[in-house]
């Protein structure tokens, strides 16, 4: 089987990976399966610039092709917060439930028709003396006044996908894997490099 690194310590993209990546032949590693990686800063100003900087470093270290993933909910009512600050929206310890109760408080007395968001996705892959490539994917929804479901993780719960019916934490991890904002960039990526993941 062969391996591929993806530079995250997220558990929940974690799972995705694994779950999108093995059917087609891959043994996903994350930094989770490594002791004493450093964070890496992400100090860039967009999705793109902060998957590139996690690509390229944890790519650096290791010596070989790495995927990093940055991802975050876009709120169109909010000036499109939390966006790239998501995973840290409500403080440092990037709390899931507390970055839900935050949006959610900005959002009262917003209605419905105004409650639309998107969930965005930028990878990049890291090749060893190789330009970066990244690609995006985006998946729209409605941010509901309160959570629904048990699956998923991060804002899943709040958020509605208005063409399934469902949040993104009551689809099966395959259905949210047939539609996600991951799973989009990723079949972008196969047609950029299918020689890495074809
Ligand atoms: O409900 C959700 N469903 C998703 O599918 C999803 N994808 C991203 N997010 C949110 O956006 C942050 C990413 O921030 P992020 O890209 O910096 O990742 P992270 O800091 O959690 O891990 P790392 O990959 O950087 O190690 C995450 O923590 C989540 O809050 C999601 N929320
Ligand atoms: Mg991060």
């Amino acid at each position: 089987m062969k391996e591929v690194v993806i530079a995250t310590k997220n558990s929940g993209k974690a799972k995705e990976f694994e779950r999108m990546l093995r059917p087609r032949g891959f043994e996903v590693k994350t930094l989770l399966d490594f002791d004493d990686i450093e964070d890496v800063e992400e100090t860039g100003k967009t999705f793109e610039e902060n998957a590139i900087l996690k690509a390229e470093a944890i790519s650096k270290l290791f010596g070989k092709i790495v995927i990093a993933d940055d991802s975050g909910l876009v709120v169109d009512a909010l000036d499109g917060r939390p966006g790239i600050y998501s995973a840290r929206y409500a403080g440092e310890a990037k709390n899931d439930e507390a970055n839900i109760d935050k949006v959610l408080e900005e959002l009262v007395g917003v209605n419905e028709e105004a409650r639309t968001a998107r969930f965005c996705c930028a990878l990049a892959v890291a090749v060893p003396s190789h330009e970066t490539k990244t690609v995006f994917g985006t998946c729209e929804g409605v941010i509901l006044q309160e959570r629904r479901g048990q699956y998923g993780f991060g804002y899943d719960p709040i958020f509605y996908v208005t063409e399934k019916r469902k949040t993104m934490a009551e689809l099966t991890p395959e259905e949210k894997n047939q539609i996600s904002h991951r799973s989009l960039a990723l079949r972008k990526l196969e047609e950029v490099l299918p020689d890495l993941l074809g």
